[in-house]
């Protein structure tokens, strides 16, 4: 007997997405899928929405119009507390200013992400996720203490901690140099092949493109979309 063919759901699911904010449309997206593990760029120039439409997919902001739907999951479904749960056990964020906790050691930070959601908040864990990102001899260091990229590696292991399906990056790279580029993308590739994690960074840094090759252009989004 032939096997029924069943399409996989996709990641990211976006349907008649538009947003507006101080009385215009910032963002229009009639149409958008993300098969899991297909790591993708989000290009347009600087004020194209890709930061809207991070949140939008986050669940940060709820959008004017549309349906977002995550992991087969519409966000607008659930009240504002079980999408913070979803949000923090499915999808890991490194947000453009890292919003780590200045009072909290690092360990603290990753292991507030956990505790936040209800997950165990062992020891090892967090070790395990700090080493991953070459910092494990610095446990007991507040952010502060840290070195900018440094900082970004914490918030690349806090977004990977929970062991999310997707991983939302914004302008991860823009303000570092080539090498520093190279070592934040690999960092990035690494972590969440190490999660089995599906990418998506917003950019308008061109270096990515030599390591990400799918993409989602906020510039020409009708075309993107079809
Ligand atoms: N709360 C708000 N009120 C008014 N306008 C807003 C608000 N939030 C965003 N916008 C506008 O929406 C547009 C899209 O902003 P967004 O931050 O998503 O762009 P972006 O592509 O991420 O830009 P950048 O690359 O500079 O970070 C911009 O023109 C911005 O000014």
């Amino acid at each position: 007997m032939p096997v029924p063919l069943v399409e996989p759901v996709p990641l990211v699911e976006i349907d008649g997405l538009r947003h507006a904010a101080g009385g215009r449309t910032v963002l229009e997206l009639p149409r958008w899928r993300l098969e899991e593990g297909r790591h993708c760029l989000l290009l347009g120039p600087s004020g194209s929405g890709k930061t809207t439409l991070m949140h939008a997919i986050a669940g940060l902001l709820r959008p004017t119009a549309g349906r977002v739907r995550v992991a087969g999951q519409d966000l607008a479904a659930l009240d504002d507390a079980a999408r913070d749960v979803f949000r923090g056990r499915t999808i890991g964020i490194v947000f453009q200013t890292l919003h780590l906790v200045p009072a909290l050691d690092i360990a603290g930070n990753l292991r507030l992400a956990r505790w936040l959601v209800g997950l165990d908040t062992g020891e090892d864990t967090v070790r395990a996720a700090l080493e991953r990102v070459g910092l494990g001899h610095r446990l007991k260091a507040r952010p502060h203490e840290l070195s900018q990229g440094e900082r970004q590696r914490v918030a690349v292991a806090r977004a990977v901690v929970n062991r999310p399906r997707l991983i939302l990056a914004d302008e991860p790279t823009s303000a570092l140099d080539d090498a520093n580029c190279a070592a934040m993308t690999e960092l990035l590739l690494e972590q969440a092949a190490a999660c089995g994690a599906t990418l998506v960074v917003a950019t308008h840094d061109a270096r990515l493109k030599e390591r990400i090759a799918h993409r989602l252009d906020l510039s020409a989004p009708l075309e993107a979309a079809a």
